[in-house]
């Protein structure tokens, strides 16, 4: 069917409510909304399906909901796994709640148990829960941090950690399957409840999550013992990590805990922020207020479903509240990590520390120095996750931690998605290590850059919308492998990494080896020096991105070196994007 058919179908047909045809009706002269709308089905990407929500195919609403749960469904049914289950979470956007419930009413009407959340809860704990109720799947309805048209739906497998390959194809192919909305069962929300099939947790799997967060605390005394001295401000963002942060600090003993009240309280409008995401300095205004106003040591913020985590700490010399990338957050947890286990005798054997390729190299140097062994995985937390599954099964390492720098971290193998609760404890519990010691997070940051070397790193976007943004992305992607660049600026490629031919191509030697990593389309180029850059078409929002990094001596060198090699690269996608 065109799009023109699909939209016909969708006016005409009685499964459609009145409400979607209205909707559809007020943009019969618009081709161009009506060709994005339905030019294709809502996409399963990096982070499972996420599209704004309207009615249309590629739209999230509750006909797409429904699709993709029944395809979900018959996956599940063909596996034999109804009793096992399903958990079933959301946050705190527009449809989130509606959207879970008929997630959950599929699911029953196909004979499959849900335990659905009472109300919102954040990802990480979904992602606990579908192991601790020894479920069969899992799933989120949220966007993360997305703008707040949007919704989306993630799914998690039994190990924890969201679908990949092969079964993120098997259930696709599942889902485009569901030709006919009419095969797509539901039922009453009583009679799931009556014939226990519907199951509502809440306050079972919040306690049992929150221990599970606190085993991950090396020094309760120290965080005892400055209780009373640090200053901690901290968002939710208007989701869903306010319960969970508020309560694992009060409880670990922090006494000096602001909360942003403008963004206390859920709000799926997100009215006091622009883009609900920690990797917005905009987003962290009412926050870094606050923090002047109570002389803070630390200001953290966690996105919408409270799997990112954002932070600034206090320069003493300055007074300024200074930003942590994703980078330099995830390091800072993981460095504490290493040297207070390692001192503390609580290392396991065969330790490993995960990241993605686009995250930051000074990773490599500290692994090291703790002979921590540096495993490395495509964008996306999920593969970062799988991995705790793969050392489980191949009994060879022992996952300490992992980090993106997309903002997100886990500490330990409760849940195997990225977890800002455990990541905002673990942090605090580092400022009040280093408070003891009469430092802030800062002075530690230069500490370390002083001892592994000065990297910084940067991401640059251009949002491409609809039809034509995707083609156009498409393009840049297919002009970029064709050129094979072998300098940038004055750096010369050393290796280019194709990860969609899954080549290393070597440019001295010209020898050719394999990537190692899932097909993907990605092009990553080693550079002179110590530096990098690889571009990727984003799979959560319509948008190419760009990441770069270097190694400088100092943090002016690096300074200068980042904005050397952003500039050039910047210019050259956006003569690319033109
Ligand atoms: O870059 P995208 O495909 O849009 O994904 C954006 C982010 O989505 C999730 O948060 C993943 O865990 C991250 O690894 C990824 O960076």
């Amino acid at each position: 069917m065109s799009y023109r058919d699909t939209y016909d179908f969708w006016m005409t047909d009685d499964y459609f409510d009145e409400d979607t045809k209205k909707e559809l009706a007020a943009i019969a002269d618009d081709e161009a909304e009506i060709e994005d709308r339905f030019y294709r089905d809502l996409v399963f990407g990096t982070g499972g399906l996420r599209g704004v929500i309207g009615a249309g195919t590629n739209r999230m609403n509750f006909y797409t909901v429904r699709k993709a749960t029944q395809g979900l469904a018959n996956f599940i049914v063909k596996q034999n796994a109804q009793d096992k289950g399903v958990a079933i979470a959301y946050d705190s956007r527009k449809y989130s709640p509606e959207f879970a419930a008929e997630a959950a009413l599929c699911l029953c009407a196909n004979g499959i148990k849900s335990y659905l959340f009472e109300s919102l809860r954040p990802t990480p704990e979904l992602s606990y829960a579908v192991r601790k109720l020894g479920c069969t799947a899992g799933i989120v309805i949220t966007a993360s941090h997305n703008p707040p048209e949007y919704n989306g739906y993630k799914v998690y497998w039994e190990d924890g950690a969201q679908i990949t390959a092969p079964k993120d194809r098997e259930i696709i192919a599942e889902v485009k399957a569901v030709t006919d909305f009419h095969t797509v069962k539901t039922m009453d929300k009583q009679e799931a409840l009556d014939k226990g099939l519907l199951t509502i947790i809440g306050a079972e799997i919040d306690d049992a999550y929150m221990e599970e967060l606190k085993k991950q605390i090396i020094h309760p005394e120290i965080i005892k013992e400055q209780s009373e001295n640090i200053k901690i401000v901290y968002t939710p963002f208007h989701g869903t990590g306010l319960v969970p942060v508020k309560r694992v600090l009060s409880e670990l003993g922090f006494k000096n805990v602001y909360i942003v009240p403008e963004q206390e309280l859920p709000d799926p409008e997100f009215t006091t922020l622009e883009y609900p995401n920690p990797e917005d300095p905009k987003a962290f205004e009412l926050a870094l207020k606050l923090a002047k106003e109570k002389n803070a040591d630390i200001v953290l913020a966690t996105d919408p479903d409270a799997d990112r985590l954002g932070i600034y700490a206090l320069d003493t010399k300055t007074g300024k509240y200074m930003p942590f990338t994703g980078n330099m957050s995830g390091l800072i947890i993981a460095e504490y990590q290493f040297r207070e286990r390692t001192k503390c005798g609580l290392m396991p054997k065969n330790p490993a520390m995960v990241k993605t390729i686009v995250t930051t190299n000074m990773a490599d140097p500290l692994a090291a120095d703790y002979n921590v062994n540096l495993i490395e995985v495509l964008t996306g937390f999920k593969f970062i996750g799988e991995q705790i599954k793969f050392f489980e099964q191949n009994n060879s390492y022992n996952f300490v931690m992992g980090m993106e720098e997309s903002y997100g971290c886990l500490v330990g193998t409760y849940a195997r998605d990225k977890d800002a609760p455990v990541a905002v404890m673990c942090l605090c519990e580092a400022a009040a290590y280093c408070k003891s010691q009469g430092i802030t997070l800062w002075d530690h940051m230069l500490d370390l850059y002083e001892k592994y070397g000065y990297y910084k790193e940067g991401l640059y976007t251009i949002t491409l919308k609809g039809v034509t943004g995707a083609e156009k992305i498409r393009k840049i992607m297919s002009s970029l492998r064709a050129e094979s660049l072998t300098q940038i600026d004055t750096l010369k490629v050393l290796k280019v990494r194709d990860y969609e031919k899954n080549t290393i191509t070597d440019l001295a030697t010209g020898e050719v080896t394999e990537s190692g990593l899932p097909q993907s389309n990605v092009l990553y180029y080693d550079l002179e020096d110590g530096a990098w850059a690889c571009v990727r078409p984003s799979g959560t929002e319509p948008k190419i991105k760009l990441y770069y990094g270097i190694k400088g001596t100092s943090l002016d060198d690096a300074d200068a070196k980042l904005e050397a090699l952003q500039t050039a690269l910047v210019e050259k996608l956006n003569k690319l994007a033109e």
